[in-house]
């Protein structure tokens, strides 16, 4: 799915008008009805009383038509204009005169903290203060307001964004959000519901087709695209029923050190588990026991040391190298994938202390070949490319990064991130128990597997990240959050790949009913 900026909605919205030949009015009444028959499917005319706070710009428009067909069809409600500035928007003053027409209850003004309504945690609040147009900071009693909605401990039903939050800036502070707990979000979601700092800001989110303009939302390039399922599945590279092994590509797997081969394990398991036709290892002597009876699908390669790599010296052709899980960051180490680099040219994909390596010694940037995937976790990606003021900042960071030395950067998260040059892709996959032990080298595993069958590095990286996740969300199930650890992930990934060409559940006949009787009314 495309994530549109705030410009692209714009332009998406003008040109909606002209070439469906509408006017904004209208597409506002489109918007708000989407919002309303979303309340209306799941109230059912339920007397639950609904608090709509309208802005004045064109969030509170939409937030007015919400009202008024909410109004119209017997909900109770109680309408409420957030009087920040007196410059209306044209529609907004439109529909709160349309408003004034179906009710003897004209919306309220508020204007300071005292005005603030009793709401109770029972009651729905409709929060279309702000929306994209946010362009300053929120005057201290409006902050306020949206404390006093968090302590109602109402439901909070957020429309377009949570008001307050910026597509382009880290808030100043929590209380100048709402905080909501679903946002129905117009056309595409926003990317900040996918960034650490300000993802808490909806517990959920949904897009609401409002019928823009196809053409213009199918040509049009995004920054930041969605990743799940619908976008890896293009990705997929069938398998002919003649193929062999020897199509499927050679990983290697350099690393570990004494006391960390499992790190190298489970990379080599995740490699051919994610398909590599073969998978060698390459690791201190100390390893290989260990991985011939741990993991008797892999061949492996010793360097002359017994606890850590000296000298990468093989005599296979790999189709991809990984380097890096456990292989610690001892100067002979260096020096051997310093010595490694100066005559690779093989793909490459470099987690853990091969970041911390290159993250020492810089120079080595210089001699990676073209595309090859780091993925760092947070505490790597501050070591390569130092301190960000923010996530704003710290994608603008990587991406500078990504583009000068002409790599792909996975930055690891629970919405992974994939940045190729200007690009981004967001993973939606993955939980919360997967923040565990040998995770990550899971990943590098899968990343590995996927190049060495013929994925570009970039496809292998976004489609990995995906699999990981999904796999991850598999393991869950039967393991809950604190019991998932990575050798799980494996388990599973069998399920991820399966579950790209499992069709979604017909509907049942009671949501049919449903959407039917929406239409109706
Ligand atoms: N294509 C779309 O996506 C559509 C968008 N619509 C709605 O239009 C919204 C954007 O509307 P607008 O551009 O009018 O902007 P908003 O309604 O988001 O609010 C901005 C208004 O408040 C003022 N303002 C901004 N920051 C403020 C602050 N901190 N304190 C006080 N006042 C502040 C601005 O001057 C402006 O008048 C979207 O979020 C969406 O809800 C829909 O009406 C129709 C279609
Ligand atoms: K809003």
């Amino acid at each position: 799915m495309k994530l549109f900026s705030k410009e692209q909605i714009y332009m998406a919205d003008k040109l909606t008008i002209e070439r469906q030949n509408i006017s904004s009015t209208d597409l506002m009444e489109r918007a708000g009805s989407q919002v309303f028959n979303w309340i209306h499917m799941r109230l059912q005319g339920a007397q639950v009383p609904i608090h709509v706070f309208c802005g004045i710009g064109n969030n509170g428009g939409d937030g007015l038509v919400i009202a008024r067909q909410l109004i119209l069809d017997g909900y109770n409600v109680k309408t409420y204009v957030v009087n920040c500035s007196d410059k209306r928007s044209k529609d907004f003053l439109i529909n709160y005169d349309r408003i004034k027409n179906v009710t003897k209850k004209w919306p309220t003004l508020l204007s300071c903290d005292d005005d603030f309504p009793v709401i109770n945690a029972e009651d729905v609040i409709v929060d279309a203060i702000f929306g994209i147009g946010l362009n300053r900071p929120v005057d201290p009693w409006i902050k306020n307001l949206f404390k006093y909605f968090r302590n109602t401990k109402a439901f909070v039903l957020s429309v377009d964004i949570p008001s307050g939050l910026s597509t382009e800036n880290i808030p100043v502070d929590e209380d100048s959000v709402v905080w909501a707990t679903y946002t129905l979000s117009f056309v595409t979601p926003k990317l900040v519901f996918f960034l650490p700092e300000t993802a808490k800001y909806t517990v959920h989110w949904e897009v609401l087709n409002i019928g823009l303009d196809e053409d213009f939302l199918m040509n049009t390039t995004t920054e930041v695209d969605l990743i799940g399922k619908n976008e890896v599945l293009p990705l997929y590279i069938p398998r002919e029923q003649f193929s062999h092994k020897g199509q499927f590509g050679h990983s290697l797997i350099i690393g570990g050190c004494y006391g960390k081969i499992g790190a190298v394990t489970l990379a080599s398991k995740a490699s051919l588990s994610a398909g590599a036709g073969l998978v060698s290892a390459y690791v201190p002597k100390c390893g290989y026991i260990p991985i011939q009876t741990a993991f008797p699908e892999a061949m492996v390669i010793t360097d002359t040391d017994d606890e850590i790599i000296t000298k990468i010296d093989f005599k296979i052709t790999p189709s991809v190298v990984s380097f890096g899980v456990g292989v610690g960051t001892d100067t002979k180490t260096i020096n051997a994938f310093e010595d490694f680099l100066k005559q690779n040219k093989t793909p490459l994909v470099i987690d853990a202390d091969g970041i911390n390596i290159l993250a020492k010694k810089k120079s080595l940037l210089q001699l990676l070949p073209l595309n090859t995937v780091l993925t760092p976790h947070p505490k790597e990606l501050e070591r390569l490319i130092g301190d960000w003021k923010d996530d704003f900042d710290k994608l603008k960071k990587v991406k500078a990064f990504s583009k000068k030395h002409k790599l792909i950067i996975v930055i690891k998260g629970a919405h992974t991130i994939t940045v190729f040059q200007d690009k981004l892709y967001v993973n939606t996959t993955g939980n919360p128990g997967m923040a565990t032990a040998g995770s990550g080298d899971v990943l590098t595993g899968i990343i590995t597997g996927l190049i060495s069958q013929g994925y570009s590095p970039l496809n292998a990286t976004i489609f990995a990240v995906y699999l990981h996740g999904k796999s991850g969300d598999f393991a869950v199930e039967k393991y809950g959050y604190q019991s998932l650890n990575a050798s799980h992930i494996i388990n599973y990934l069998g399920d991820a790949f399966i579950d790209l060409f499992r069709l979604p559940e017909p509907p049942q006949e009671e949501e049919i009913e449903e959407a039917e009787a929406t239409k109706k009314d």
